[in-house]
């Protein structure tokens, strides 16, 4: 582990000394908003580092692939409106070094409820420190406000606030115990919605619905989220990692292996995931599931619904698309899906609010045709999902990635809320879609 008191001290020296010959009056010439100071540190595993941040708002993001990880602390600006999509984008694109991190509520039009009371619209930062590592190195970058800097006075204050940034201690872990675990809506509830949605199924031009239920676990004093990342994201080491925390009390995680998109120059690639089998500790078993998995109709017609959408969003966008893995089965700890790569070129540079605005959300959080989804999502799902299936991710200037915030936790209080969704098509059962949003959900140890 990088020993992060040489660290606080080297870079308060270096930024002191090089402050000696800048030109203040120069710098506040251009045009840029903030300034960066980038330092290349000794190569760091960041989610070793998540647990010794003291400052909030923390916002930490790994990818999948593990070819990327940032970890932000403190914010400059945090955008909560879609509207200010272009806002961030006029930043973004006028300065290369800036990173925003977050995530967008599923739906910004359905109903509230007091669990996410706090997210907006939206909860996108733009960090004060950033940890950035990829396969190459780990660079820190400390972003000022260029007018936070622009007198001595000023600049002493600027170095006093960087190093309470640069301050860590190892989080002191709360032990809590479930007292109590409620599924919301019940099982029989749950079967009245299944229902409900298999009706609109049969009657309407509706092809297919995910709906999705809750379980909150009650604890004895205050969850620990920090310790419920630690613990869990043992358990999703191919998936993405991702912790939100604006410092107001209440933090959503996801470790979901699902990417929405990730955009590089033209570049973009999408993961289709949809069609569900437990997996089991014994090699045949699994091998059954798996097999059943490629040979069902329904999972195959409830998998096909997701490729057949993107790639004809990609197409509508005038893409040049390859389709790699198809129907291949990705194995996670305790299920398998039906997954599908698919690879595309734009004909032109895009961004992401253009991209959040085409493909989510896909029909293996949403449904298909959407509109028709999204009435009945309203009609049968008893809560609000807030951040749950929404993208979550990072935006630069040189790339974007988002992933699709499923297999993920909100902790509120003494409690943490849980969401696991199916999709629906013609032929599912409540019964059995009760058990696998129940494997789904088991993604989380919550005993610590
Ligand atoms: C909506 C969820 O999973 C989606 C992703 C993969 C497989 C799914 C399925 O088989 O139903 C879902 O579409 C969730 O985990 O909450």
């Amino acid at each position: 582990m990088i020993n992060l008191l040489e660290l606080k001290h080297s870079v308060i020296r270096q930024l002191s000394e090089h402050w000696k010959q800048v030109d203040f009056d120069n710098l506040s010439k251009d045009k840029k908003r903030f300034v960066t100071y980038k330092f290349k540190i000794e190569k760091t595993k960041l989610s070793n580092l998540l647990g010794h941040v003291i400052h909030r708002p923390l916002n930490y993001f790994k990818s999948k692939d593990n070819s990327k990880e940032i970890l932000g602390i403190g914010s400059h600006i945090t955008y909560t409106k879609k509207y200010d999509y272009n806002k961030l984008l006029g930043l973004i694109e006028s300065d290369n070094d800036l990173v925003f991190l977050g995530a967008q509520r599923f739906d910004s039009n359905t109903k509230r409820d007091d669990a996410w009371s706090g997210f907006d619209e939206c909860h996108f930062t733009l960090p004060k420190i950033i940890f950035e590592t990829t396969p190459e190195s780990t660079v820190l970058k400390v972003v000022f406000n260029k007018k936070s800097i622009s007198t001595e006075d000023k600049r002493s204050n600027a170095l006093f606030e960087l190093e309470a940034y640069l301050n860590f201690i190892r989080h002191e872990f709360t032990v809590t115990k479930p007292r109590e675990v409620a599924t919301y809506p019940s099982k029989d509830q749950w079967s009245n919605m299944v229902d409900y949605c298999l009706n609109t199924l049969s009657t309407t031009p509706l092809e297919k619905v995910v709906i999705a239920r809750k379980e909150i676990v009650e604890f004895d004093r205050l969850a620990d989220p920090m310790a419920i990342f630690e613990k869990n994201m043992k358990n999703a080491n191919d998936s993405y990692l991702m912790y939100l925390d604006p410092g107001d009390g209440k933090v959503f995680m996801s470790f979901t292996p699902e990417k929405l998109f990730k955009l590089n120059n033209r570049e973009i690639s999408l993961d289709c995931l949809a069609g569900t089998r437990p997996r089991s500790n014994d090699f045949e078993a699994d091998l059954k599931f798996q097999s059943e998995l490629m040979s069902s109709a329904k999972e195959l017609n409830e998998h096909r619904i997701v490729t057949r959408e993107i790639q004809e969003k990609l197409s509508n966008l005038g893409a040049d698309v390859r389709v790699e893995n198809k129907e291949s089965i990705l194995k996670l700890k305790f299920i398998q899906h039906l997954h599908t790569h698919i690879n595309a070129t734009l004909p032109e540079r895009s961004n992401f609010a253009v991209l959040l605005n085409t493909f989510h959300p896909t029909p293996a959080v949403g449904g298909r045709p959407w509109e028709m989804a999204k009435k009945c999502i309203e009609q049968a799902e008893p809560f609000d999902r807030g951040l749950y299936a929404g993208p979550m991710g990072y935006i630069s200037a040189e790339s974007c990635e988002f992933a699709v915030a499923i297999r993920s936790a909100l902790t509120e209080e003494t409690k943490l809320h849980l969401f696991g969704g199916c999709g629906l098509v013609t032929g599912s059962e409540a019964e059995s879609e009760w058990v696998e949003t129940q494997n789904k959900m088991k993604n989380f140890e919550i005993t610590l």
